[in-house]
């Protein structure tokens, strides 16, 4: 196997056999990406955990089971049969006319299993029965609500910060890293930056486009696919493109854009790139002929002024207009 690895360089050359070095074959890229790591803090880690191992409600009402891993995950352990010590029997046995079918049943004596029995808190059904009398006093429901375990507010690492401060001052950025380094996380903490930046959720989503390549993805980060932004159908041909670039709802949204959120940004073909760069070219484009336009109209403005100065025939201020247009 391993000759298979060897370099072929022509034929072997006489003399002593000297073993050529083996090539290395390199996968790491020429210029190493900017990598964010972070360290999940122990607070978030207690947190979660103390989120998982929480009892669920009704085993406070059954706190006399002797197994404490019933306790806590009642419905793992027992079968659904042994919650309840009148579920026990089989339906048959609940009722003596167990026999007949359960349409011919009278109905107070035939309800399901889940309706016989009120207090069977089951998580499937996750029923709360009527109360039929006086409720059995629930410590557990009796006092405060406990407290919700939390997870602890976000502290970006320095390399998250740094990546999130990168944005805010304008420049580009591709944030890439390993699985589990906390590429999601500051996406978020950005976009949360960026809301508070824009102040109202009008203005970012004015300035601010957040997408994905994929539906669930988009979801995830609060945004659009990137084919929904843009007005495109899935498989996008090249003339779709084009055309995008023609299509004024789509250049009038890209026209306000300040910044452009991609998760996922690596499945992005680079067709869809172009043709979105193309968009944003457009876009800007058009703001700049826009501004050229602008400054046109004002200089229209100041001339028709300066006319309707000289026709009012004050001279004094028609002379002082021209100054400044001359200096202008
Ligand atoms: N600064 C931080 N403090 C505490 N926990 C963090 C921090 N950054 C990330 N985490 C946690 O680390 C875990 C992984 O983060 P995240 O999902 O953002 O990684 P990722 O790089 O996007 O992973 P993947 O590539 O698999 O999507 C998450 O549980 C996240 O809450």
């Amino acid at each position: 196997m391993l000759a298979r690895f060897l370099p072929v360089v022509g034929p072997a050359a006489p003399g002593p056999r000297t073993r050529p070095p083996l090539r290395r074959v390199a996968f790491a890229p020429a210029v190493q990406p900017r990598r964010v790591s972070c360290h999940i803090s122990r607070a978030y880690e207690s947190a979660s955990t103390a989120q998982a191992a929480r009892p669920k409600r009704r085993s406070s009402s059954r706190q006399s089971t002797p197994d404490p891993e019933a306790e806590l995950e009642p419905s793992a352990n027992i079968p659904e049969a042994e919650l309840e010590p009148s579920a026990n029997a089989p339906e048959a046995e609940l009722e003596p006319s167990a026999n007949t079918p359960e349409t011919e049943l009278d109905p107070s004596a035939n309800t399901p299993a889940a309706e016989l029995e009120p207090s069977a808190n089951t998580p499937e059904a996750g029923l709360e029965p009527p109360a039929e009398g006086p409720a059995p006093p629930e410590p557990a429901r009796s006092g405060p609500e406990p407290a919700q375990p939390q997870a602890p507010a976000f502290t970006p690492s320095p390399e998250q910060q740094r990546a999130i401060n990168a944005v805010l001052e304008g420049r580009n950025l591709f944030l890439t890293g390993c699985a589990g380094t906390g590429k999601s996380a500051t996406f978020s903490a950005l976009r949360k930056e960026l809301v508070r930046k824009y102040g109202s959720k009008e203005e970012f989503e004015r300035r601010v486009a957040v997408v994905a390549m994929t539906g669930l993805a988009s979801t995830l980060v609060g945004g659009v696919t990137i084919h929904s932004l843009l007005k495109l159908k899935c498989l996008a041909t090249f003339e779709d493109l084009t055309n995008m670039t023609q299509n004024r709802d789509v250049i009038a949204l890209l026209y306000d854009l300040e910044t452009l959120m991609v998760d996922e940004a690596g499945m992005m073909s680079a067709e869809l790139l172009q043709g979105l760069d193309a968009g944003l070219t457009v876009a800007r484009m058009e703001k700049a002929r826009r501004h050229a336009q602008a400054n046109e109209f004002n200089e229209c403005q100041w001339k028709s002024l300066r006319t309707a100065a000289q026709s009012a025939g004050s001279a004094g201020e028609a002379e002082a207009e021209d100054e400044l247009w001359a200096e202008k």
